[in-house]
């Protein structure tokens, strides 16, 4: 893959005008446009359709839990819609990431489509080990001991990867094999600023832990020179 590729920039801004500027002046520099919850509720999901058209493709971070029924007819919606990546909590349970999996390569192949690459969110990077324990319930685990057995349950349901903190990458890389996605946020180059991201690692760590992809919004949109930002992580990627 090159390293261009591995690059998702994530278009956390309101408007469709903002996200279409950043797709055309970004989509020759990045391998693909994550567009959340912010965004696809303020503009609606003609904005994955308009992003296709400019040449970008795109991650829907939705990140679905629900009924398996339901999360299947949603991840029915995503393979029309043409999206690149869309992901489901693991916590969604192995049955709904089964029937998901399942319904989306049926809906794929009816239509003549190519299944979108199916991700699973492990634990989120703002979830401490205190939280996980005290409120989530889940007791006498790690943080990382949870995230690398929910990678294994979703890799069991036919769902293609994985959402994980840096941290992680290594022990879900080891226990779930080199073909399984592996995509993570929290990355900074060493020139750009932390914002409110704790738990960073520079773009190649995270390639020399494993990672497939890499999802990164500040360091290149609110750098001086968004291009040039972008282009400067994709050499360090290769040097
Ligand atoms: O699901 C995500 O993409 C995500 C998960 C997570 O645990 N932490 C995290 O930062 N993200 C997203 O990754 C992106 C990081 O953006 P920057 O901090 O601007 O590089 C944002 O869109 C976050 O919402």
């Amino acid at each position: 893959m090159q390293a261009k590729e591995r690059i998702i920039l994530a278009l956390d801004v309101a408007t469709r005008e903002e996200a279409l500027q950043l797709v055309k002046e970004l989509k020759d520099h990045v391998g693909a446009f994550k567009i959340g919850m912010q965004l696809f509720n303020s503009t609606g999901p003609d904005i994955v359709k308009a992003v296709n058209d400019l040449g970008g493709r795109v991650f829907v971070d939705l990140k679905f839990h629900d009924i398996p029924n339901t999360v299947a007819e949603a991840g029915k919606v995503m393979t029309r819609l043409g999206c690149y990546m869309f992901n489901v909590h693991a916590a969604g349970g192995r049955e709904m990431m089964r029937k998901l999996a399942e319904e989306v390569e049926k809906e794929a192949q009816n239509l003549g489509l190519i299944p979108p690459i199916t991700l699973a969110v492990t634990v989120l990077t703002s979830i401490s080990q205190r939280e996980l324990e005290e409120d989530m319930l889940i007791k006498g685990l790690q943080v990382e001991e949870v995230a690398v057995r929910w990678a294994v349950m979703a890799k069991e349901a036919g769902i293609k990867g994985v959402v994980c903190s840096p941290h992680e990458i290594r022990a879900i890389r080891e226990a779930c094999g080199p073909d399984f996605k592996i995509v993570t946020p929290g990355i900074r180059p060493a020139w750009s600023e932390k914002n409110d991201q704790k738990r960073i690692t520079t773009p190649k760590e995270a390639l020399e832990l494993g990672a497939d992809y890499m999802v990164i919004g500040r360091p290149i949109t609110k750098a001086d020179n968004p291009k040039e930002a972008a282009q400067k992580i994709i050499k360090e990627l290769e040097g």
